[in-house]
């Protein structure tokens, strides 16, 4: 069983703090690391890989630290964000070399068989240089798994992929979880989290923000208090019947939008209860749109709560 131990550590670039005393735990299975655009999470997993040094505090690998602990890397596959890929090589070349960095006993056999796993047999020996978006994803994938380490890093590995390309990647994180590896992949985008990740860490301007299973973090975003605008036939008429009901616990005119700010007291309720005090009121709703509900605001909730 290998676990990734991560206390207290912060790391800074300047006086830019990418991460910011963050403490968690990654065990076997699939986690999710979750997080908006500059989050912080590229530089989480730079630290868990080992390509950068904490600025303060630790990344352990079972108890031992894995910056400049080659017995640590070998543990560890990681699938970098970067684009940049030897491009004059050909997938077979690319992987074979990363099998020989790591000492392999039979390179050639190794990234033949790491090719295969990612279904890319066919395109081996053609130059990356002709790769679409997402076999270059796949040839990133064969290197990362070509000694067959127990902790797998992917940095927004879904990102140019097609919904095939995706759905494939996504039965192999699943099946490498089930077999008991550690994976963890970052993503801001919480539909991609949720159909894979059976744990899920939330990191926001460089901070741990929440953590837990999909059902909890969802609960922590409809719980909040959520913001509707508003437009309907009679927005006077209808914001005097929404103050007068409990799903509704405040109500502004937006001059600029021409529109009611619905501040509703939850989610399900309010949805519910909407359209039933319009049509009572005899009102016509023309737009209902959340105002709030990008993930930068959810994310915000989540580290303020
Ligand atoms: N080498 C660097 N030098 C200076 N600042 C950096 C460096 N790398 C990252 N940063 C800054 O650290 C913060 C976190 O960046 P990081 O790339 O880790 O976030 P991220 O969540 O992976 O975002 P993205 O998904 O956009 O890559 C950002 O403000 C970024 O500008």
């Amino acid at each position: 069983m290998t676990t990734l131990h991560i206390a207290a550590a912060s790391r800074w670039y300047g006086n830019v703090v990418a991460v910011n005393d963050v403490s968690m735990d990654i065990g076997p299975g699939v986690t999710g690391l979750l997080g908006p655009n500059g989050a912080g999470k590229s530089t989480l997993i730079h630290m868990m890989s080992g390509f950068l040094a904490p600025s303060s505090g630790t990344v352990t690998l079972d108890d031992r630290p894995i910056w400049r602990n080659a017995e640590a890397y070998r543990q560890i596959g990681l699938v970098p964000e970067r684009e940049g890929m030897y491009d004059y090589l050909s997938g077979q070349e690319f992987v074979l070399a990363n099998a020989e960095l790591h000492g392999l006993p039979d390179p050639g056999a190794a990234a033949r068989a790491a090719l295969a796993t990612v279904e890319m047999e066919d395109a081996a020996d053609r130059r990356i240089s002709t790769y679409s978006k997402g076999m270059r994803q796949r040839v990133k994938m064969a290197s990362a798994l070509v000694h067959e380490p127990s902790v797998l890093l992917l940095d927004e590995p879904f990102n140019g992929m097609d919904p095939r390309q995706r759905m494939h990647l996504m039965d192999l994180l699943r099946r490498m979880g089930d077999d008991g590896r550690t994976v963890l992949f970052s993503s801001h985008i919480l539909e991609e989290v949720e159909q894979l990740a059976t744990h899920i860490e939330v990191i926001v301007a460089g901070r741990h923000a929440a953590s837990g299973d999909y059902r909890r973090i969802r609960r922590l975003m409809t719980d909040r208090p959520h913001r509707y605008l508003v437009r309907s036939s009679d927005d006077r008429t209808l914001a005097a019947a929404l103050i007068a009901d409990p799903s509704t616990s405040g109500i502004e005119f937006d001059a600029g939008e021409e529109a009611l700010i619905v501040q509703a007291v939850d989610f399900g309720r309010f949805t519910t209860r909407l359209p039933v005090l319009a049509r009572d009121a005899g009102v016509r709703l023309l737009t209902v749109s959340p105002s709030d509900e990008s993930l930068e605001s959810v994310f915000s909730y989540l580290v303020s709560a």
